[in-house]
């Protein structure tokens, strides 16, 4: 039995992608919000959709399967039935705030009386207190601060599938992400990975589930070989979650190394896919934001203890000489963002010109609005596809965070 999900690399042939087309969820929110929901604006909805469906469409007419979270989250729940259904509305609630009590009754009331899809579109969207019939009548509920707007926060960051799960091997990581913001997402994932027919009951290793308190983001996850990974020590990734995610590749799958790379823990570059990604054999995108004096950055090779369950662990900061030992290569180029002048970088990496998609070696998916860095990537001989980002980069992302590789080709 061919396993569905099979990622052996960045850079094989893609076959199979999952994406979340942005609905509702990128607008219903106020500038205020803004901080705590881990977006820098808000972006125009009827846009954000076109430009999505262009990168969709840019997949598709490469041959690439498209798969959309949010009809794979329905199908999963029809497939499960009512107790499938039932679980999953309490544990969301229950993650949302509410494990019982008035509001919980009204609010499973409210999403109760929908059909699958309406009520994980709705959970998506979010829960204004408006659109609820509920008068709170007990002290707890009419305690809740009255003036602020919703029930169920929305999820604007759905559009970024790369992060609450990462597909390595034939298994996957679903993910305890870091902030509250992001929390809810990867319970999408596991309800697809546990009773979407596609998915279910076929074999899939759960390298890592989301019951965990230490934290872990797929946009850190690089699966480089199939026997070596990349992983940020960043801003939502922390160093306990990548030993014990190594233990469990070591132990249960063909991998033999991690590589873990210590990046500045800000906004801008809050996971490693936004400042190194890898597109073909021996090329790498890299902002030189991330290099220190002399072009060093920390990183430790991970790899398997004298006993089972020990790790060993090399710190160096040659970040090219790292990654040529275990990629056992001769050279490798790293292509600076922006061409590595400091404005002309800082700006491209902010709307994400490090973040690239690879669809086949050497061949990319980028934001147009990067033209230098894209241009430097054809100089390289890459092959680049460009798409069109007005709208979704305001969410600080782009194809690589807005991709979830379910299935690529061996290398
Ligand atoms: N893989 C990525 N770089 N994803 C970008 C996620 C952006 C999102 N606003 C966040 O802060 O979580």
């Amino acid at each position: 039995m061919t396993s569905p999900i099979h990622v052996t690399s960045e850079i094989g042939k893609l076959k199979t992608v999952l994406l979340k087309r942005p609905g509702r969820e990128i607008e219903n929110f106020t500038p205020e919000m803004m901080p705590r929901l881990l977006f820098d604006d808000i972006p125009y909805l009827p846009i954000a959709q076109k430009e999505h469906d262009y990168f969709a469409d840019t997949l598709r007419d490469n041959g690439i399967e498209v798969l959309y979270l949010e009809k794979l989250a329905a199908e999963a729940l029809d497939a499960g039935g009512d107790k499938v259904r039932d679980d999953f509305l309490e544990q969301m609630l229950t993650e949302s705030g509410y494990a019982t009590g008035t509001i919980h009754d009204a609010l499973k009331d409210y999403l109760g009386s929908m059909n699958n899809q309406d009520m994980v579109n709705k959970i998506m969207e979010g829960i204004r207190k408006n659109e609820v019939d509920f008068v709170p009548t007990d002290l707890v509920s009419a305690a809740e601060t009255e003036d602020y707007q919703f029930y169920m926060d929305p999820m604007p960051n759905l559009y970024f599938t790369r992060d609450p799960s990462a597909c390595i091997g034939e298994g996957l990581s679903i993910n305890h992400m870091t902030y509250p913001a992001r929390q809810r997402e990867s319970l999408f994932n596991e309800i697809v990975i546990k009773y979407h027919p596609r998915f279910a009951n076929k074999g899939i290793h759960v390298w890592r589930d989301r019951n965990h308190d230490t934290r872990i983001e797929g946009g850190d996850e690089l699966v480089l070989n199939d026997h070596v990974m990349a992983i940020g020590v960043s801003q939502r990734t922390s160093a306990d979650a990548i030993q014990d995610i190594a233990k469990n590749l070591f132990k249960d799958g063909h991998f033999d190394t991690v590589i873990a790379i210590k990046i500045p823990h800000n906004h801008a570059m809050m996971h490693l896919d936004t400042v190194f990604t890898m597109i073909n054999y021996d090329q790498f995108t890299v902002h030189p934001g991330i290099l220190g004096e002399g072009g060093h950055i920390d990183t430790w090779t991970i790899t398997p203890g004298k006993n089972e369950g020990e790790l060993h662990l090399e710190h160096r900061t040659d970040l090219k000489a790292v990654l040529k030992d275990a990629l056992k290569l001769d050279d490798l180029d790293l292509i600076p963002t922006g061409g590595g002048d400091p404005i002309i970088a800082g700006r491209e990496q902010w709307n994400d010109g490090s973040n690239t998609l690879a669809i086949a070696p050497g061949v990319v998916v980028t934001y147009n609005r990067n033209y230098v860095s894209n241009d430097l990537l054809r100089k390289h001989g890459l092959k680049v596809l460009e798409v069109i980002s007005s709208e979704l980069s305001r969410g600080r992302g782009g194809p690589r965070c807005m991709s979830c590789p379910i299935v690529r080709e061996d290398i």
